[in-house]
């Protein structure tokens, strides 16, 4: 047998860091889930038993507090590409290091109409997520994204004019809840090294919000044909605001809201223009996807 692939590391390790703002006597706090996956040559590990080359998971565990400590977690785009090219740096024998980081929410709390200098709340599940690959004599290559933003418009929400045949049984509507769970990622383009994505860190954040920005006020403003048409439009508005991202993907459940039929009872109306009453589906769902280029 032969070993095509290996890689290893340690996954779903949680850090918090705190920021002390000495001018204005404030802080912040920055949340993070972070995985590290590390290739090279590792493969006597795995065909004989031989852990010489292998930097133990818990090395690489101690290694993103430490990393942590020394460099800014922020923007998270940065923090990866420090973290990744550490371990190649670290250990020649390393050929590439895979970093995904995840950042969960703490914003601010506003208190008798002021933010708090240190309180903070999780408004919601949603997550920002990066995932950073720093191969040895190659660009690093840089992926940021969205996850678990659960939206959902009670109209202007549309489907009609789909294929039928004797397997359909999908009434058509002009007006339907629509409800999903967005998860979106912007792919960069390559960077040099650390030091380009460093000069460029500024541009990370602005992309993160220009992003959810128009993902939210697409989903809102727009009276939406299929969740299709409307993923592509918003991939489309992040490639025209976001210069230095080559490729917009969406992963997009229809987390479906069904027309509960009550006419049973008496004849009572509540299906159609009289729906009032729905019944949010757990499952199954729709999933829609696509990938959006510049060209
Ligand atoms: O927006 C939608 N796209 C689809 O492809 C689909 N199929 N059923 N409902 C749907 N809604």
């Amino acid at each position: 047998a032969t070993l095509s692939h290996a890689r290893y590391g340690k996954a779903n390790v949680r850090l918090a860091k705190v920021h002390r703002h000495a001018e204005d006597n404030t802080q912040s706090i920055t949340e993070l889930t972070v995985r590290t996956l590390l290739e090279g040559d590792i493969a006597a590990s795995w065909t004989a038993a031989d852990n010489t080359n292998i930097v133990a998971t818990d090395t690489q565990k101690q290694t993103i507090y430490v990393i942590a400590k020394q460099h800014p977690v922020n923007p998270p785009e940065l923090f990866a590409s420090i973290l990744g090219q550490h371990f190649l740096d670290t250990y020649p024998w390393m050929t590439k290091a895979r970093v995904d980081v995840t950042v969960h929410r703490w914003t601010r709390m506003e208190v008798e109409g002021k933010m708090h200098p240190h309180s903070f709340l999780r408004d919601g599940v949603e997550m920002r997520e990066v995932e950073c690959e720093v191969i040895r004599g190659e660009e690093i290559r840089i992926r940021s994204g969205i996850k678990g933003l659960l939206v959902l418009k009670s109209t202007a929400s549309q489907f009609w004019g789909y294929h039928r045949d004797e397997y359909t049984r999908l009434p058509e509507t002009w007006d339907r809840i629509l409800s999903t769970e967005v998860e979106a990622g912007w792919r960069w383009k390559e960077f040099e090294n650390v030091e380009e994505v460093r000069k460029e860190e500024g541009m990370f954040d602005g992309a993160w919000s220009d992003a959810r920005r128009i993902t939210l006020e697409t989903f809102a403003q727009e009276d939406s044909p299929s969740v299709q048409n409307t993923m592509f439009i918003m991939a489309e508005k992040i490639l025209a605001a976001v210069s230095g991202v080559e490729v917009v993907e969406y992963s997009l459940p229809n987390k479906h809201y069904f027309e509960i039929d009550l006419s049973w009872f008496n004849g009572l109306k509540n299906t159609g223009k009289d729906a009032e009453v729905y019944a949010p589906q757990s499952d199954p769902n729709g999933l829609i996807q696509c990938t959006v280029t510049r060209k």
